[in-house]
């Protein structure tokens, strides 16, 4: 089964094309990493990947469904750290991660037992349970990176996107992510996009299934 299939992708924003014949796929459970200087693109790739932006030409499927709204429940995005606004809003870890099941909240959106049970039956998969009912903004940042990615796995997604996971985190956090990504595909059996520059970090540091460059619009394989 195929996670991700893109072909012949064209996008752009005003005449520059940003996406020019991209192709791209992403089998079931499988880990890639997607690399490329400034500006080349790749948060537009995952916007495209996520229906926020339609290619001018060209395909996308998920599951091998063209975009819907029940898509979006099969993949967690995990923002960049630094774009997260955590830090001011007094919040906990229990709370944070069970407002991400909104949807199922009901036409009241306040979460029940049932929500707050999901959230903590996960947050122990992911060895945070004791963390509960901290304000998340107490956490390091390792630990508020982990909260972050339970978070993005409540909803039960298949694939996983990091955006630049391990800039502006410190070299344990670093280490800690890495651990977290093996976990991640053998309990929950997702599939894995990693946006990064840090190229040699993920080699030395991650079990990838694939590397690709994107550049000039297109992705290009680097080899492992
Ligand atoms: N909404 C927009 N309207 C017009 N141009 C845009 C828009 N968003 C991004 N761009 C341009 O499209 C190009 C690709 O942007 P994108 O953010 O996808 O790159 P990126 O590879 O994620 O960059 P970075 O590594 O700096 O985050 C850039 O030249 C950017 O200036």
């Amino acid at each position: 089964m195929k996670a991700i299939e893109i072909k012949n992708a064209y996008f752009s924003y005003d005449r520059d094309p940003i996406l020019r014949d991209l192709n791209l796929t992403v089998k079931n459970k499988e880990k890639i990493t997607i690399i490329g200087g400034n500006g080349v693109g790749k948060t537009t790739l995952i916007k495209i990947i996520v229906g926020e932006l339609k290619l001018d030409s060209g395909s996308i499927k998920i599951f091998e469904e063209d975009f819907n709204k029940n898509i979006l429940k099969k993949i967690g995005y995990v923002p960049q750290s630094q774009k997260e606004n955590l830090y001011t809003f007094p919040i906990t870890v229990k709370e944070l991660v069970t407002l991400q099941l909104y949807d199922s909240l009901g036409k009241f959106k306040i979460p029940r037992k049932e929500h707050y049970h999901k959230t903590m039956v996960l947050l122990k998969e992911m060895n945070l349970e004791k963390y509960a009912d901290y304000p998340i903004r107490e956490l390091s940042g390792g630990l508020r990176q982990r909260v972050v990615i339970t978070r993005a796995l409540v909803n039960e997604p298949d694939i996983l996107i990091f955006d630049e996971p391990t800039s502006g985190v410190d070299e344990s956090s670093k280490a800690q992510f890495a651990k977290t990504i093996e976990e991640l595909n053998e309990k929950f059996e997702v599939s894995i996009i990693l946006i990064t520059h840090e190229l040699d970090w993920v080699m030395n540091n991650l079990k990838m299934d694939s590397i690709y460059e994107l550049k000039k619009g297109g992705l290009v394989n680097v080899s492992i």
